[in-house]
């Protein structure tokens, strides 16, 4: 990390912090880091981050918002840890593994012939005229297509190139079905395919290729 990207919030892993490389060390899959409301806390970050993409506030609302925010804020800086210990990322029983980052996507089939998933962009991704912004689009592709190749692995994969064709609009609050598949595999190379659908309608497809990390690769 640069001085310049270091931020006061940020927890620097420590040389005893779990991972090797790009992995963690401890890929054992829990479910309660966050505890029990830490999905229902994601939502209301996401229905407000939403609210933000339309709201006009007048510059009195906007003070208080500010105000309520600095203490949700001091809140959870009381609660911080690096990446390696976040729920974000394990939590598998929640909408893209309770990472607010991502569109939420919730998996319906996964296995080393690929991912179906439905996703529903939200407000919050809202483009332009009423429709998804392209770069939402390829973050789901990018996410889905690595998770693709790591099931089709069982180990990390990084992207080393994602091309995203723009077929048809696609629409926001509306659950889509998204598919991701590593269609050839040359040795740690993987090229990945996808489709993301609304109905029968093909709103965009994928041509991506991803690189299974080698052990302690960053
Ligand atoms: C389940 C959770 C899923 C989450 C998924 C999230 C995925 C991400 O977003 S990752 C973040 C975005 N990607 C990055 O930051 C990657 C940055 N780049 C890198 O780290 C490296 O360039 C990396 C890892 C892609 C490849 O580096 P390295 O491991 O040293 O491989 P390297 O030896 O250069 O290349 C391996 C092969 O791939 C080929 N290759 C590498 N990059 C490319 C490319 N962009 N285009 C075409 N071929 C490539 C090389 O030519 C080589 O081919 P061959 O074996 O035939 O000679």
């Amino acid at each position: 990390m640069t001085e310049t990207s270091k931020h006061e919030w940020d927890i620097p892993a420590t040389d005893d912090s779990p991972h090797e490389g790009g992995f963690r060390a401890d890929l054992a899959i829990t479910t309660e880091r966050g505890g029990p409301s830490y999905g229902a806390m994601i939502e209301q970050v996401r229905a407000f981050m939403g609210k933000v993409r339309y709201a006009s506030p007048t510059p009195e609302l906007a003070d208080e918002v500010i105000e309520d925010l600095r203490k949700l804020n001091a809140k959870l800086d009381t609660m911080l840890v690096d990446e390696w210990t976040s729920p974000s990322g394990t939590r598998i029983d929640l909408p893209s593994r309770g990472n607010i980052t991502l569109p939420p996507y919730v998996i319906t089939t996964g296995g080393p012939d690929g991912v179906e998933a439905e996703v529903t962009f939200g407000d919050f991704h809202l483009g332009g005229n009423g429709v998804t912004h392209g770069g939402h689009v390829a973050v789901a592709f990018d996410d889905l297509g690595g998770m693709a190749s790591a099931l089709k692995t069982g180990g990390v994969a990084r992207t080393a190139y994602l091309t995203v064709n723009y077929r048809s609009l696609t629409p926001l609050n509306k659950p889509l079905t998204i598919r991701t598949w590593v269609d050839v595999q040359d040795d740690r190379k993987l090229y990945v395919k996808g489709t993301l659908h609304d109905g029968d309608r093909l709103c965009a497809d994928l041509d991506s290729l991803f690189i299974k990390l080698k052990p302690g690769q960053p």
